[in-house]
């Protein structure tokens, strides 16, 4: 199996325009950066991935699975973190969100609501288990988040500007929780420093790949592109 994101000469129109223009990528590294000026069509690009979003023409395979044919498995292979927390989490309590989680992925109910405080244990966050979601901090809301796609054992983990509500602290442990897993990474976000030691930085400017490769050279031509524009 190919652990790779790819996409062959891929179209997508959203609302009659075109918001991505025949994309040809294989994203196989490990920690992957998307950036481009808004609306240039990176959270469109990544939905593709979990099947939020349909190609209209070309092919997407995720980790050896086609986004057309296999659609159903795509959310347990690709793990989702939104910018918003509360657009992601539907239950009142830490330990009902984690537990439907793990019910996705496919444990009985009963087991599911059994198995969610030591799903949280191996996070350190045990003591969060009856705790209601809306007295958790933004940060609190979006480790939780994590946790709840982590349990799922997805392959590919996308981040789609997860920080912007947090404060500078609370992104940096969330970025250190992220350096720090196994699966492959994708995270779009504006914060520019976020992506120094990733492996790879995709540039997506009007739906089209502008500039594709190491995070420095890619951010630096990026930066003079944004400041020749303000
Ligand atoms: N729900 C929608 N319906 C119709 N068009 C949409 C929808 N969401 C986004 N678009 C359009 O798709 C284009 C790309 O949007 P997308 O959200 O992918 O960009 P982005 O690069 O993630 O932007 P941002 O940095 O602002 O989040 C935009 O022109 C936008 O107007």
């Amino acid at each position: 199996m190919n652990a790779s994101l790819r996409l062959d000469n891929v179209t997508l129109t959203r609302g009659g325009r075109t918001v991505l223009d025949g994309v040809s990528l294989e994203l196989a590294e490990r920690r992957v950066g998307l950036i481009g000026t808004n609306g240039s069509g990176k959270s469109s690009l990544v939905r593709l991935f979990n099947g939020l979003l349909t190609a209209d023409a070309g092919r997407v395979v995720v980790h050896g699975l086609d986004a057309a044919e296999k659609a159903d498995e795509l959310p347990r292979k690709v793990g989702f973190i939104f910018q918003n927390p509360d657009h992601q989490i539907i239950f009142p309590t830490v330990a009902e969100e984690v537990a439907f989680s793990l019910e996705q992925s496919g444990l009985p109910r009963r087991e599911a609501a059994k198995a969610a405080i030591p799903a949280l244990e191996r996070f350190g966050r045990a003591h969060w288990a009856e705790r209601p979601v809306h007295a958790l901090s933004e940060g609190e809301k979006q480790f939780l988040c994590i946790i709840a796609v982590l349990v799922m054992g997805p392959a590919v983990i996308v981040l789609d500007e997860p920080f912007s509500s947090l404060d500078l602290p609370t992104r940096r442990r969330l970025e250190a929780l992220v350096a720090g897993l196994p699966q492959q990474v994708v995270l779009v976000a504006h914060e520019l420093d976020a992506f120094a030691a990733y492996d790879r930085v995709v540039w997506l400017h009007e739906g089209r790949v502008r500039m594709d490769g190491a995070p420095g050279e890619v951010v630096a031509a990026y930066r003079a592109f944004a400041e020749a524009l303000a």
